[in-house]
Order: structure tokens, then C-alpha cells, then sequence
């Protein structure tokens, strides 16, 4: 574990008082775990190119040094076509799992992360594109602002996300709640604009949101349980995936490495 300040310190020793404490935002946290992650980016490598607010920060810096040169012959392999087009826009050269089936690296915030760095992820709705790139790349850092820390999976009280098939949702998220009756689950669709309309994936899947009272115990027996219900396509619990998880807090960052 490497820790490092991010609270200035006095830039006079002749000043008899200490200046107060720097309070950086949650968006600023962001960007220093995004930063401090693209100094493991190497020139020539695959990169998986994550979504949402933390991994936009990622994929600015990329793109910053490529313009610069300091990085060179990179291939990013965008996790949802909201980071296709950021990549596009600042000329990071895409690609697809098809063509690079290895990815070297790939870099992406979460929603939750529990101290065996297990994740959930999927808020953003990208999580189906997400485990499928870095289900396949070698390593998987993953960054976040310390409010992402949980002790269980679904511990922040926030939602659980599985992408399912549109036809007959209803019978699904019926299903799906049922598998977790002992944990208080509830499933609700998730929605979007005044009119409440479903929100659609990038696959055009719906996306159930699933919120637990308590925890949900043997993930991988939860994960199994999801997956075989037909009209599942996946679950936003990311288990045993991360390598690295880069977490920026008001007393500096923290690098966890899987054991
Ligand atoms: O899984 C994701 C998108 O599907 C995001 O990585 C996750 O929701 C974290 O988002 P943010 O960095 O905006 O807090």
C-alpha cells in the first residue's frame, strides 16, 4: 500500500500558523485516483477504456498525453459508446475485443468496493461492456473516491444493477427479487425522464436495479443464481476481477493490490 498527502503543507517555515486544510471535492478526488492510475499506461499497450465520472478523468489524461507524445501507439477498447465518442473527440486510436481479444490494461471507477476488492459497478449502465473488457485484460485498476468503500457488497444501501432482456421484464424482476427475499430485496426498473421510460443499455437491454436491507452473503452463489435465470444477460457484481484499486481520499491515495 503506497499513501501519499494531498493536503499542501505550509509553503513558509517562518509562518507561525498552518494553512487550512485544502477540502477538495468529490469530482477533484476523482481525478487524482484517474491520474494517479494512467502512470501504470505504457506506450503500446491495449487499454481498456472505462465509463463514467471518474474513468472520463482517465481517458482525458490519456488522450493529454498522446497530443503531448509522451505516450505513443496506444489502442483503447471503449467500454460504452458514451467513452467511444469522448475517445474519438480527443483522437485516442479505438478498437474492439475482437480484434485485440488480450487487453493489457484497463482502467474504470465503481459504484462499491468491499475489502476483498470485489465491485459492484453498472449505475452508469455500461456494466455488461465493462465485464467483457476487463474480464479479458491482464491487469484491471480500478479508481475511486473513498465514499466507493464499503465492508459488503450493496453495503452503501445504493442499488445492485442486472441487465436483462426486455420481454416480459416484469417476470424477471419478479424473479429476481425472489432469489434475495432473505436479504429485504427490492427490484425496481430502472427509468428515466418525466414520463418514466425505461432506460436502455447500449446493447438495448433494461436495466433492473436491485437494493438489499442486508447482505447478500456468498457473492459468487448470488452471481451463479442471477446468471441462470433466462432473461438475464449479466449482473454489476464484478468478483475477483480488480488487480489494483486506486482510492483518493482527504488524507492522500491508497493502492490496493489483490493478494
Ligand atoms: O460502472 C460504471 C458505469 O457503468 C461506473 O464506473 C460506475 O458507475 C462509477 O461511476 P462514477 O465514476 O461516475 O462514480
Amino acid at each position: 500500500m503506497e499513501a501519499g498527502l494531498l493536503v499542501p503543507s505550509s509553503p513558509s517555515s517562518s509562518s507561525l500558523s498552518s494553512p487550512p486544510p485544502v477540502i477538495l471535492t468529490q469530482d477533484e478526488l476523482k481525478k487524482i485516483a484517474a491520474y494517479k492510475a494512467v502512470e501504470y499506461v505504457e506506450s503500446g499497450m491495449v487499454l481498456g477504456l472505462g465509463t463514467g465520472s471518474t474513468a472520463k478523468h482517465a481517458v482525458d489524461r490519456i488522450g493529454e498525453l498522446l497530443r503531448q507524445g509522451k505516450l505513443k501507439n496506444i489502442v483503447g477498447i471503449p467500454t460504452s459508446k458514451k467513452t467511444h465518442e469522448q475517445a474519438v473527440s480527443l483522437g485516442i486510436p479505438l478498437s474492439d475485443l475482437d480484434s485485440y481479444p488480450v487487453v493489457d490494461l484497463a482502467i474504470d471507477g465503481a459504484d462499491e468496493v468491499d475489502p476483498c476488492l470485489n465491485l459492484v459497478k453498472g449505475r452508469g449502465g455500461s456494466l455488461l461492456r465493462e465485464k467483457m473488457v476487463e474480464g479479458a485484460c491482464k491487469k484491471f485498476i480500478v479508481i475511486v473516491d473513498e465514499s466507493k468503500m464499503v465492508e459488503y457488497v450493496g453495503g452503501s444501501g445504493l442499488a445492485m444493477p442486472v441487465e436483462i432482456i426486455p420481454f416480459c421484464w416484469k417476470f424477471t424482476a419478479s424473479r429476481l427479487k425472489k432469489l434475495f427475499e432473505d436479504s429485504g430485496c427490492v427490484a425496481k426498473l430502472r427509468t428515466f425522464g418525466e414520463k418514466d421510460e425505461p432506460f436502455v443499455t447500449d446493447n438495448g437491454n433494461y436495466i433492473v436495479d436491485l437494493y438489499f436491507k442486508k447482505s447478500i452473503g456468498d457473492l459468487k452463489a448470488a452471481s451463479d443464481a442471477i446468471l441462470q435465470l433466462a432473461g438475464v444477460v449479466e449482473h454489476g457484481m464484478f468478483i475477483d476481477m480488480a488487480t489494483t484499486v486506486i482510492v483518493a481520499g482527504e488524507l492522500g491515495i491508497t493502492v490496493k493490490n489483490k493478494k
